[in-house]
Protein backbone atom coordinates (compact mmCIF):
# COMPACT_ATOMS: atom_id res chain seq x y z
CA UNK A 1 0.00 0.00 0.00
CA UNK A 2 2.69 2.37 0.58
CA UNK A 3 4.65 1.64 -2.11
CA UNK A 4 1.63 2.09 -4.50
CA UNK A 5 1.15 5.69 -2.57
CA UNK A 6 4.39 6.38 -2.95
CA UNK A 7 4.55 5.35 -6.89
CA UNK A 8 1.29 7.76 -7.17
CA UNK A 9 3.27 10.61 -5.36
CA UNK A 10 5.93 10.44 -8.14
CA UNK A 11 3.43 10.61 -10.73
CA UNK A 12 1.32 13.56 -9.39
CA UNK A 13 3.99 15.23 -8.04
CA UNK A 14 5.55 16.87 -11.30
CA UNK A 15 2.08 17.16 -12.67
CA UNK A 16 0.64 19.49 -9.98
CA UNK A 17 3.71 21.55 -10.02
CA UNK A 18 3.60 22.01 -13.41
CA UNK A 19 -0.38 22.90 -13.50
CA UNK A 20 1.17 25.16 -10.04
CA UNK A 21 3.22 27.11 -12.59
CA UNK A 22 1.13 27.61 -15.91
CA UNK A 23 -1.39 28.90 -13.32
CA UNK A 24 1.39 31.37 -11.88
CA UNK A 25 2.49 32.61 -15.36
CA UNK A 26 -1.43 33.22 -15.93
CA UNK A 27 -1.77 35.27 -13.14
CA UNK A 28 1.17 37.23 -13.69
CA UNK A 29 0.39 38.03 -17.15
CA UNK A 30 -3.05 38.79 -16.26
CA UNK A 31 -1.63 41.12 -13.32
CA UNK A 32 0.60 42.57 -16.11
CA UNK A 33 -2.06 42.96 -18.63
CA UNK A 34 -4.26 45.05 -15.93
CA UNK A 35 -1.25 46.82 -15.32
CA UNK A 36 -0.42 47.61 -18.59
CA UNK A 37 -1.30 51.35 -19.83
CA UNK A 38 -2.14 49.95 -23.09
CA UNK A 39 -5.30 47.76 -21.29
CA UNK A 40 -7.26 50.86 -21.20
CA UNK A 41 -7.09 50.80 -24.90
CA UNK A 42 -10.38 49.65 -26.49
CA UNK A 43 -10.51 46.47 -28.92
CA UNK A 44 -11.20 43.14 -28.72
CA UNK A 45 -10.61 41.18 -25.49
CA UNK A 46 -8.68 38.02 -27.18
CA UNK A 47 -6.74 40.39 -29.03
CA UNK A 48 -4.80 42.34 -25.95
CA UNK A 49 -3.59 38.04 -24.77
CA UNK A 50 -2.30 36.94 -28.01
CA UNK A 51 -1.11 37.84 -31.42
CA UNK A 52 -3.31 34.93 -32.77
CA UNK A 53 -6.15 37.15 -32.89
CA UNK A 54 -4.58 38.94 -35.48
CA UNK A 55 -3.39 36.05 -37.53
CA UNK A 56 -6.36 34.47 -37.21
CA UNK A 57 -7.69 37.91 -38.95
CA UNK A 58 -4.97 37.79 -41.57
CA UNK A 59 -6.28 34.27 -42.16
CA UNK A 60 -9.34 35.15 -43.11
CA UNK A 61 -8.20 37.20 -46.06
CA UNK A 62 -10.24 40.16 -44.92
CA UNK A 63 -7.77 42.33 -42.80
CA UNK A 64 -8.22 45.59 -44.36
CA UNK A 65 -12.03 45.34 -44.15
CA UNK A 66 -11.67 44.06 -40.42
CA UNK A 67 -9.30 47.05 -39.51
CA UNK A 68 -12.41 49.13 -41.16
CA UNK A 69 -14.35 47.32 -38.75
CA UNK A 70 -12.43 48.04 -35.75
CA UNK A 71 -12.07 51.85 -36.18
CA UNK A 72 -15.98 51.88 -36.99
CA UNK A 73 -16.20 50.15 -33.70
CA UNK A 74 -14.02 51.60 -31.54
CA UNK A 75 -12.51 54.76 -32.59
CA UNK A 76 -9.04 56.12 -34.36
CA UNK A 77 -6.98 53.72 -31.61
CA UNK A 78 -7.42 50.26 -31.19
CA UNK A 79 -5.98 47.76 -30.00
CA UNK A 80 -4.71 44.63 -31.71
CA UNK A 81 -2.24 43.06 -30.17
CA UNK A 82 -0.59 42.23 -26.21
CA UNK A 83 1.73 45.35 -27.31
CA UNK A 84 0.35 46.21 -30.64
CA UNK A 85 -2.54 49.09 -31.40
CA UNK A 86 -3.41 50.89 -34.23
CA UNK A 87 -4.15 54.40 -35.24
CA UNK A 88 -6.49 55.57 -38.45
CA UNK A 89 -6.29 59.27 -38.02
CA UNK A 90 -4.54 61.24 -40.93
CA UNK A 91 -2.87 63.47 -37.98
CA UNK A 92 -1.09 60.87 -36.17
CA UNK A 93 0.06 58.75 -39.05
CA UNK A 94 2.05 62.08 -40.09
CA UNK A 95 2.97 62.75 -36.78
CA UNK A 96 4.68 59.07 -36.08
CA UNK A 97 6.40 59.07 -40.00
CA UNK A 98 7.41 62.80 -40.08
CA UNK A 99 11.16 63.43 -40.77
CA UNK A 100 13.30 63.83 -37.71
CA UNK A 101 10.24 61.37 -35.48
CA UNK A 102 11.33 59.77 -32.43
CA UNK A 103 9.19 56.59 -33.74
CA UNK A 104 11.53 53.99 -35.44
CA UNK A 105 10.33 50.82 -37.67
CA UNK A 106 9.81 47.86 -35.84
CA UNK A 107 10.78 44.29 -36.13
CA UNK A 108 7.83 43.80 -38.65
CA UNK A 109 10.02 45.49 -41.14
CA UNK A 110 12.60 42.32 -40.95
CA UNK A 111 9.92 40.41 -42.60
CA UNK A 112 10.56 42.41 -45.96
CA UNK A 113 13.84 41.07 -45.90
CA UNK A 114 14.85 38.63 -48.78
CA UNK A 115 18.28 37.12 -46.69
CA UNK A 116 18.85 37.13 -43.35
CA UNK A 117 21.84 39.30 -43.20
CA UNK A 118 21.30 42.01 -45.81
CA UNK A 119 18.84 44.80 -45.60
CA UNK A 120 17.52 46.91 -48.11
CA UNK A 121 15.72 50.44 -48.11
CA UNK A 122 12.41 49.14 -47.71
CA UNK A 123 13.62 47.04 -44.28
CA UNK A 124 16.39 48.94 -42.89
CA UNK A 125 15.61 49.86 -39.29
CA UNK A 126 18.71 51.98 -38.83
CA UNK A 127 17.57 55.25 -39.43
CA UNK A 128 20.50 56.68 -40.09
CA UNK A 129 21.23 54.09 -42.64
CA UNK A 130 17.81 53.80 -43.81
CA UNK A 131 18.12 57.44 -44.75
CA UNK A 132 21.62 57.60 -46.52
CA UNK A 133 20.20 54.75 -49.16
CA UNK A 134 17.30 56.80 -49.59
CA UNK A 135 19.55 59.78 -50.46
CA UNK A 136 21.26 57.23 -52.68
CA UNK A 137 18.12 55.55 -54.55
CA UNK A 138 16.13 58.52 -54.93
CA UNK A 139 17.38 59.98 -57.72
CA UNK A 140 17.14 56.82 -59.92
CA UNK A 141 13.66 56.09 -58.62
CA UNK A 142 12.31 59.50 -58.67
CA UNK A 143 12.77 59.14 -62.34
CA UNK A 144 15.45 62.37 -62.06
CA UNK A 145 18.93 60.46 -63.21
CA UNK A 146 17.13 58.47 -66.20
CA UNK A 147 16.41 59.65 -69.99
CA UNK A 148 12.99 59.31 -71.44
CA UNK A 149 11.52 57.64 -68.55
CA UNK A 150 8.23 59.02 -70.66
CA UNK A 151 9.48 57.83 -73.67
CA UNK A 152 9.66 53.77 -71.97
CA UNK A 153 6.84 54.25 -70.57
CA UNK A 154 4.64 54.87 -73.86
CA UNK A 155 6.48 52.28 -76.01
CA UNK A 156 5.28 49.92 -73.68
CA UNK A 157 1.78 51.05 -73.33
CA UNK A 158 1.68 51.57 -77.41
CA UNK A 159 2.91 48.09 -77.53
CA UNK A 160 0.07 46.46 -74.99
CA UNK A 161 -2.21 48.83 -77.60
CA UNK A 162 -1.06 46.70 -80.51
CA UNK A 163 -1.69 43.70 -79.01
CA UNK A 164 -4.85 44.17 -78.11
CA UNK A 165 -5.77 46.00 -81.68
CA UNK A 166 -4.60 42.60 -83.42
CA UNK A 167 -6.45 40.31 -81.04
CA UNK A 168 -9.65 42.81 -81.99
CA UNK A 169 -8.49 42.59 -85.70
CA UNK A 170 -9.93 38.77 -85.48
CA UNK A 171 -13.17 39.62 -84.53
CA UNK A 172 -15.88 41.84 -86.80
CA UNK A 173 -17.23 43.25 -83.68
CA UNK A 174 -13.68 44.96 -82.90
CA UNK A 175 -14.23 43.12 -79.50
CA UNK A 176 -11.73 41.28 -77.02
CA UNK A 177 -12.24 39.76 -73.42
CA UNK A 178 -8.97 40.73 -71.36
CA UNK A 179 -7.94 39.62 -67.81
CA UNK A 180 -6.70 42.61 -66.79
CA UNK A 181 -5.71 40.61 -63.61
CA UNK A 182 -3.13 39.14 -65.66
CA UNK A 183 -2.21 42.01 -68.32
CA UNK A 184 -1.86 45.09 -65.77
CA UNK A 185 0.84 43.18 -63.76
CA UNK A 186 2.96 41.96 -67.00
CA UNK A 187 2.87 45.51 -68.14
CA UNK A 188 3.95 47.39 -65.02
CA UNK A 189 6.66 44.63 -64.89
CA UNK A 190 7.66 45.02 -68.11
CA UNK A 191 8.06 49.03 -67.54
CA UNK A 192 9.75 48.89 -64.38
CA UNK A 193 12.28 46.37 -65.76
CA UNK A 194 12.84 48.42 -68.52
CA UNK A 195 13.80 51.51 -66.23
CA UNK A 196 15.69 49.24 -63.62
CA UNK A 197 17.71 47.21 -66.09
CA UNK A 198 17.01 48.75 -69.81
CA UNK A 199 15.79 45.28 -70.59
CA UNK A 200 12.00 44.70 -70.62
CA UNK A 201 11.03 41.08 -69.16
CA UNK A 202 8.70 40.76 -72.00
CA UNK A 203 5.59 39.15 -69.94
CA UNK A 204 3.32 41.12 -72.27
CA UNK A 205 4.52 40.13 -76.08
CA UNK A 206 4.83 36.41 -75.01
CA UNK A 207 2.00 36.53 -72.29
CA UNK A 208 3.69 35.12 -69.79
CA UNK A 209 4.74 35.60 -65.71
CA UNK A 210 8.69 35.73 -67.13
CA UNK A 211 10.82 33.93 -64.90
CA UNK A 212 7.40 33.31 -62.42
CA UNK A 213 8.23 36.54 -60.55
CA UNK A 214 4.44 37.29 -60.34
CA UNK A 215 3.85 34.33 -58.83
CA UNK A 216 7.04 34.21 -56.35
CA UNK A 217 6.02 38.24 -55.47
CA UNK A 218 1.88 36.62 -54.75
CA UNK A 219 3.35 33.79 -52.22
CA UNK A 220 5.92 36.47 -50.74
CA UNK A 221 2.96 38.81 -49.93
CA UNK A 222 0.40 36.47 -48.61
CA UNK A 223 3.42 35.34 -46.28
CA UNK A 224 4.82 38.63 -45.09
CA UNK A 225 2.50 39.67 -42.86
CA UNK A 226 2.33 36.55 -40.79
CA UNK A 227 5.98 37.12 -40.33
CA UNK A 228 5.29 40.71 -39.71
CA UNK A 229 3.35 39.19 -36.77
CA UNK A 230 4.80 35.86 -35.38
CA UNK A 231 8.03 37.45 -34.61
CA UNK A 232 9.33 34.34 -33.06
CA UNK A 233 8.78 32.83 -36.35
CA UNK A 234 10.67 35.07 -38.02
CA UNK A 235 13.54 34.99 -35.41
CA UNK A 236 13.31 31.13 -36.09
CA UNK A 237 13.61 31.01 -39.00
CA UNK A 238 16.21 33.49 -39.52
CA UNK A 239 18.56 31.65 -37.01
CA UNK A 240 17.72 28.50 -38.97
CA UNK A 241 18.27 30.17 -42.52
CA UNK A 242 21.98 31.02 -41.48
CA UNK A 243 23.72 28.15 -42.66
CA UNK A 244 24.70 28.42 -46.33
CA UNK A 245 23.35 25.31 -47.39
CA UNK A 246 19.83 25.87 -45.28
CA UNK A 247 19.55 29.28 -46.45
CA UNK A 248 19.37 28.60 -50.12
CA UNK A 249 16.57 26.36 -49.40
CA UNK A 250 14.36 29.04 -47.62
CA UNK A 251 15.33 32.29 -49.06
CA UNK A 252 15.55 33.00 -52.55
CA UNK A 253 18.91 32.44 -53.98
CA UNK A 254 20.35 32.83 -57.96
CA UNK A 255 20.40 29.18 -58.31
CA UNK A 256 16.19 28.66 -58.32
CA UNK A 257 14.87 28.00 -61.81
CA UNK A 258 12.53 30.37 -61.08
CA UNK A 259 10.93 33.36 -59.15
CA UNK A 260 12.93 35.83 -57.37
CA UNK A 261 16.10 34.01 -57.49
CA UNK A 262 15.60 33.34 -60.77
CA UNK A 263 14.88 37.29 -61.23
CA UNK A 264 18.28 37.43 -58.70
CA UNK A 265 19.87 35.77 -61.22
CA UNK A 266 18.98 37.86 -64.65
CA UNK A 267 19.74 41.04 -62.55
CA UNK A 268 23.18 39.90 -61.52
CA UNK A 269 24.16 39.00 -65.20
CA UNK A 270 23.37 42.15 -66.01
CA UNK A 271 25.17 44.00 -63.32
CA UNK A 272 28.09 41.83 -64.25
CA UNK A 273 28.24 42.94 -68.07
CA UNK A 274 27.77 46.43 -66.96
CA UNK A 275 30.84 46.05 -64.60
CA UNK A 276 32.97 44.42 -67.13
CA UNK A 277 31.75 47.81 -69.71
CA UNK A 278 33.36 50.11 -67.05
CA UNK A 279 31.49 53.26 -66.46
CA UNK A 280 29.15 54.54 -69.06
CA UNK A 281 30.21 58.03 -69.72
CA UNK A 282 26.82 58.97 -71.87
CA UNK A 283 23.68 60.46 -69.56
CA UNK A 284 22.55 57.57 -67.31
CA UNK A 285 19.81 55.37 -68.84
CA UNK A 286 18.56 53.17 -66.43
CA UNK A 287 18.52 52.67 -62.32
CA UNK A 288 21.40 50.53 -62.92
CA UNK A 289 23.24 53.34 -63.99
CA UNK A 290 22.18 55.63 -61.27
CA UNK A 291 22.62 53.10 -58.39
CA UNK A 292 26.49 52.62 -60.05
CA UNK A 293 27.18 56.18 -60.35
CA UNK A 294 26.22 56.69 -57.20
CA UNK A 295 28.12 54.38 -55.76
CA UNK A 296 26.17 51.30 -54.65
CA UNK A 297 28.23 47.91 -54.86
CA UNK A 298 27.43 45.65 -57.60
CA UNK A 299 25.70 43.10 -54.26
CA UNK A 300 24.19 46.05 -52.85
CA UNK A 301 22.66 47.12 -56.29
CA UNK A 302 21.40 43.97 -57.10
CA UNK A 303 19.23 43.67 -53.58
CA UNK A 304 18.28 47.24 -54.25
CA UNK A 305 16.88 46.55 -57.98
CA UNK A 306 14.69 43.41 -57.12
CA UNK A 307 13.20 45.67 -54.26
CA UNK A 308 12.65 48.22 -56.64
CA UNK A 309 11.20 46.26 -59.35
CA UNK A 310 9.06 44.01 -56.05
CA UNK A 311 7.65 47.29 -54.72
CA UNK A 312 6.92 48.95 -58.12
CA UNK A 313 5.03 46.38 -60.06
CA UNK A 314 2.47 44.92 -56.85
CA UNK A 315 1.14 48.39 -55.97
CA UNK A 316 1.27 50.11 -59.08
CA UNK A 317 -0.81 47.05 -60.70
CA UNK A 318 -3.46 47.03 -57.73
CA UNK A 319 -3.42 50.76 -58.41
CA UNK A 320 -4.72 50.78 -61.81
CA UNK A 321 -6.86 47.79 -61.69
CA UNK A 322 -8.76 49.59 -58.60
CA UNK A 323 -9.08 52.81 -60.32
CA UNK A 324 -10.39 50.81 -63.82
CA UNK A 325 -12.64 48.91 -61.83
CA UNK A 326 -13.68 51.70 -60.18
CA UNK A 327 -14.59 54.00 -63.58
CA UNK A 328 -16.18 50.60 -65.19
CA UNK A 329 -18.96 50.16 -62.83
CA UNK A 330 -19.64 53.60 -63.12
CA UNK A 331 -21.14 54.42 -67.03
CA UNK A 332 -21.41 57.45 -66.28
CA UNK A 333 -18.02 58.18 -64.94
CA UNK A 334 -16.88 56.30 -68.10
CA UNK A 335 -18.42 58.68 -70.40
CA UNK A 336 -17.24 61.61 -68.39
CA UNK A 337 -13.55 60.40 -68.48
CA UNK A 338 -13.44 59.31 -72.53
CA UNK A 339 -15.14 63.37 -73.00
CA UNK A 340 -11.95 64.84 -71.08
CA UNK A 341 -9.65 61.91 -73.39
CA UNK A 342 -11.58 63.07 -76.52
CA UNK A 343 -11.37 66.86 -76.40
CA UNK A 344 -7.47 67.05 -75.00
CA UNK A 345 -6.74 64.73 -78.08
CA UNK A 346 -8.27 67.12 -80.74
CA UNK A 347 -7.43 69.69 -79.38
CA UNK A 348 -3.74 68.48 -78.72
CA UNK A 349 -4.49 67.66 -82.86
CA UNK A 350 -3.38 63.86 -81.98
CA UNK A 351 -2.99 61.22 -84.73
CA UNK A 352 -4.24 57.94 -83.70
CA UNK A 353 -0.86 56.58 -82.97
CA UNK A 354 0.26 60.13 -81.47
CA UNK A 355 1.04 59.82 -77.77
CA UNK A 356 0.30 62.77 -75.39
CA UNK A 357 2.65 64.27 -72.81
CA UNK A 358 2.06 63.63 -69.18
CA UNK A 359 2.39 67.36 -68.34
CA UNK A 360 -0.95 67.42 -70.13
CA UNK A 361 -2.85 64.56 -68.89
CA UNK A 362 -1.84 66.15 -65.45
CA UNK A 363 -4.66 69.38 -66.32
CA UNK A 364 -6.96 66.95 -67.06
CA UNK A 365 -9.46 67.39 -63.86
CA UNK A 366 -11.62 64.54 -64.81
CA UNK A 367 -9.05 61.90 -65.40
CA UNK A 368 -7.39 63.54 -62.12
CA UNK A 369 -10.34 62.96 -60.09
CA UNK A 370 -10.92 59.48 -61.10
CA UNK A 371 -7.41 58.45 -60.26
CA UNK A 372 -7.41 59.80 -57.23
CA UNK A 373 -11.14 58.76 -56.34
CA UNK A 374 -9.67 55.36 -57.30
CA UNK A 375 -6.78 55.56 -54.49
CA UNK A 376 -8.52 56.48 -52.01
CA UNK A 377 -11.04 53.63 -52.59
CA UNK A 378 -8.11 51.14 -53.46
CA UNK A 379 -5.03 52.25 -51.47
CA UNK A 380 -2.32 49.48 -52.38
CA UNK A 381 0.24 49.28 -49.52
CA UNK A 382 -1.90 49.54 -45.71
CA UNK A 383 -1.39 46.60 -43.38
CA UNK A 384 0.67 47.44 -40.60
CA UNK A 385 4.00 48.89 -41.17
CA UNK A 386 4.23 49.05 -37.86
CA UNK A 387 6.52 51.52 -35.97
CA UNK A 388 7.54 51.14 -32.22
CA UNK A 389 7.07 54.27 -30.10
CA UNK A 390 10.53 55.95 -28.19
CA UNK A 391 11.58 55.39 -25.12
CA UNK A 392 9.81 57.47 -23.40
CA UNK A 393 6.55 56.89 -24.51
CA UNK A 394 3.88 58.69 -26.66
CA UNK A 395 0.21 60.17 -25.84
CA UNK A 396 -2.26 59.17 -28.51
CA UNK A 397 -6.21 60.46 -28.11
CA UNK A 398 -6.15 60.93 -24.69
CA UNK A 399 -3.75 57.58 -23.87
CA UNK A 400 -0.50 57.28 -22.36
CA UNK A 401 1.17 54.67 -24.95
CA UNK A 402 4.25 53.19 -23.32
CA UNK A 403 7.98 53.13 -24.73
CA UNK A 404 8.60 49.96 -27.15
CA UNK A 405 4.67 49.62 -27.97
CA UNK A 406 4.04 48.90 -31.61
CA UNK A 407 1.64 51.33 -33.77
CA UNK A 408 0.50 50.11 -36.95
CA UNK A 409 -0.82 52.66 -39.27
CA UNK A 410 -3.89 51.95 -41.02
CA UNK A 411 -4.33 53.29 -44.38
CA UNK A 412 -7.71 51.53 -45.29
CA UNK A 413 -9.93 53.09 -42.02
CA UNK A 414 -8.54 56.81 -43.42
CA UNK A 415 -10.27 56.21 -46.93
CA UNK A 416 -13.43 56.97 -44.97
CA UNK A 417 -12.92 59.60 -43.32
CA UNK A 418 -15.49 62.41 -42.88
CA UNK A 419 -13.42 64.78 -44.40
CA UNK A 420 -15.08 63.02 -48.26
CA UNK A 421 -18.52 63.43 -47.14
CA UNK A 422 -21.32 61.27 -46.12
CA UNK A 423 -20.73 59.12 -49.11
CA UNK A 424 -17.61 57.95 -48.89
CA UNK A 425 -17.90 54.75 -49.51
CA UNK A 426 -19.11 55.62 -53.17
CA UNK A 427 -17.32 56.53 -56.17
CA UNK A 428 -17.35 60.04 -56.77
CA UNK A 429 -14.95 61.92 -58.64
CA UNK A 430 -16.92 64.59 -58.43
CA UNK A 431 -16.36 65.06 -55.00
CA UNK A 432 -12.65 66.41 -56.14
CA UNK A 433 -14.33 68.63 -58.34
CA UNK A 434 -15.77 71.36 -55.94
CA UNK A 435 -14.40 74.88 -55.29
CA UNK A 436 -14.15 74.77 -51.47
CA UNK A 437 -10.38 75.47 -51.34
CA UNK A 438 -10.38 74.49 -48.41
CA UNK A 439 -12.05 71.44 -47.84
CA UNK A 440 -10.27 70.18 -50.82
CA UNK A 441 -6.61 71.07 -48.97
CA UNK A 442 -8.12 68.38 -46.25
CA UNK A 443 -8.76 65.63 -48.60
CA UNK A 444 -5.25 66.12 -50.78
CA UNK A 445 -3.29 65.73 -47.13
CA UNK A 446 -5.59 62.64 -46.55
CA UNK A 447 -4.61 61.05 -50.04
CA UNK A 448 -0.80 61.92 -49.68
CA UNK A 449 -0.33 59.16 -47.06
CA UNK A 450 -1.40 56.68 -49.60
CA UNK A 451 1.98 57.08 -50.18
CA UNK A 452 3.18 56.87 -47.31
CA UNK A 453 4.89 60.24 -45.36
CA UNK A 454 8.26 62.15 -44.40
CA UNK A 455 11.00 59.77 -43.47
CA UNK A 456 9.59 56.46 -45.80
CA UNK A 457 7.47 58.14 -48.11
CA UNK A 458 8.14 56.18 -51.52
CA UNK A 459 10.57 56.89 -53.60
CA UNK A 460 8.71 55.77 -56.25
CA UNK A 461 5.34 58.29 -56.75
CA UNK A 462 6.78 60.28 -59.61
CA UNK A 463 7.26 56.86 -61.80
CA UNK A 464 3.77 55.52 -60.36
CA UNK A 465 1.89 58.57 -61.06
CA UNK A 466 3.65 58.53 -65.08
CA UNK A 467 1.84 55.15 -65.08
CA UNK A 468 -0.98 55.67 -64.05
CA UNK A 469 -1.63 58.98 -66.13
CA UNK A 470 -0.43 57.21 -68.98
CA UNK A 471 -2.18 53.88 -68.56
CA UNK A 472 -5.89 55.06 -67.70
CA UNK A 473 -5.57 57.87 -70.95
CA UNK A 474 -4.40 55.55 -73.52
CA UNK A 475 -6.80 52.43 -72.17
CA UNK A 476 -9.64 54.78 -72.15
CA UNK A 477 -8.90 56.43 -75.84
CA UNK A 478 -8.57 53.41 -77.16
CA UNK A 479 -11.73 51.29 -75.51
CA UNK A 480 -14.68 51.02 -73.82
CA UNK A 481 -14.65 48.77 -71.34
CA UNK A 482 -17.17 46.78 -69.62
CA UNK A 483 -17.22 43.59 -66.79
CA UNK A 484 -17.75 40.81 -68.68
CA UNK A 485 -19.37 39.55 -65.20
CA UNK A 486 -20.86 42.39 -63.03
CA UNK A 487 -21.49 40.07 -60.78
CA UNK A 488 -18.00 38.80 -59.59
CA UNK A 489 -15.95 41.83 -61.15
CA UNK A 490 -12.39 40.36 -59.65
CA UNK A 491 -11.25 37.48 -57.34
CA UNK A 492 -9.19 38.44 -54.28
CA UNK A 493 -7.05 36.36 -52.44
CA UNK A 494 -5.52 38.01 -49.15
CA UNK A 495 -5.77 42.12 -49.48
CA UNK A 496 -3.77 42.88 -52.70
CA UNK A 497 -3.89 39.91 -54.76
CA UNK A 498 -6.18 39.63 -57.56
CA UNK A 499 -7.06 37.57 -60.54
CA UNK A 500 -10.09 36.99 -62.66
CA UNK A 501 -10.58 40.73 -63.54
CA UNK A 502 -11.96 39.87 -66.62
CA UNK A 503 -13.17 43.33 -68.69
CA UNK A 504 -14.36 43.21 -72.95
CA UNK A 505 -12.84 45.70 -74.37
CA UNK A 506 -14.60 47.57 -77.32
CA UNK A 507 -12.19 49.18 -79.69
CA UNK A 508 -13.40 52.53 -80.02
CA UNK A 509 -13.19 54.63 -83.58
C1 LIG B 1 0.44 53.45 -56.84
C2 LIG B 1 1.63 52.97 -56.63
C3 LIG B 1 2.36 53.01 -55.33
C4 LIG B 1 1.91 53.23 -54.05
C5 LIG B 1 0.49 53.51 -53.61
C6 LIG B 1 3.06 53.16 -53.17
C7 LIG B 1 2.99 53.34 -51.79
C8 LIG B 1 4.08 53.30 -50.96
C9 LIG B 1 4.03 53.51 -49.51
C10 LIG B 1 2.78 53.76 -48.71
C11 LIG B 1 5.30 53.44 -49.05
C12 LIG B 1 5.75 53.66 -47.61
C13 LIG B 1 5.95 52.40 -46.82
C14 LIG B 1 6.32 52.72 -45.37
O1 LIG B 1 5.65 53.49 -44.72
O2 LIG B 1 7.29 52.17 -44.89
C15 LIG B 1 6.15 53.15 -50.18
C16 LIG B 1 7.51 52.98 -50.09
C17 LIG B 1 8.31 52.69 -51.17
N1 LIG B 1 7.94 52.63 -52.49
FE1 LIG B 1 6.07 52.86 -53.23
N2 LIG B 1 4.17 52.91 -53.92
C18 LIG B 1 3.80 52.83 -55.24
C19 LIG B 1 4.62 52.64 -56.33
C20 LIG B 1 5.98 52.50 -56.26
C21 LIG B 1 6.85 52.35 -57.41
C22 LIG B 1 6.43 52.37 -58.88
C23 LIG B 1 8.11 52.18 -56.90
C24 LIG B 1 9.41 51.99 -57.65
C25 LIG B 1 9.72 52.54 -58.75
C26 LIG B 1 8.03 52.26 -55.47
C27 LIG B 1 9.10 52.15 -54.61
C28 LIG B 1 9.04 52.32 -53.25
C29 LIG B 1 10.19 52.19 -52.37
C30 LIG B 1 11.61 51.85 -52.79
C31 LIG B 1 9.73 52.43 -51.07
C32 LIG B 1 10.55 52.39 -49.77
C33 LIG B 1 10.85 53.78 -49.27
C34 LIG B 1 11.57 53.73 -47.92
O3 LIG B 1 11.61 52.71 -47.29
O4 LIG B 1 12.12 54.74 -47.53
N3 LIG B 1 6.73 52.45 -55.11
N4 LIG B 1 5.39 53.08 -51.33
Amino acid sequence: MSFLLGVRTVIALPIVLLASLVKMVSLISLLRRWNSPLSEIPGPRLASWTRLWWIKVLYSGQADAELVKLHKKYGSIVRIGPKTVVVSDPETTRRILAVGSRFTRGPWFDSLRLDPDQTTVVSERDPKKHQELRYVLSAGLSGKDICSVETIVDDHIQGWMRILNTKQSTFDEKVVKVDLSQAIPFLTLDIIAHLCLGASFRCLETDTDQYGFLDALQTGMIAQPYLGSLLELKKLLFTVGRPAFIRSRLFPNANNPKGLGRVMQFIREIVERRMAQGPRNEAKVDMLDSFFARGLSPDQATSELLVVLSSGVGATAYAIQGIIRCVIENPNAQRKLQQDIDHVVSSENCGPRDVVNESVIKRMSYLQACITEGLRLYPPVSLLRERVVPPEGDYMHGYRIPGGTFIGLNGPASKLHPVYGSDVEDFRPERWLINDETQLKQMARNMELVFGYGASKCLGVNLAYTELNKIIFELFRNHDLRLADPEHPWKARGDFILSDFHVVASRRN
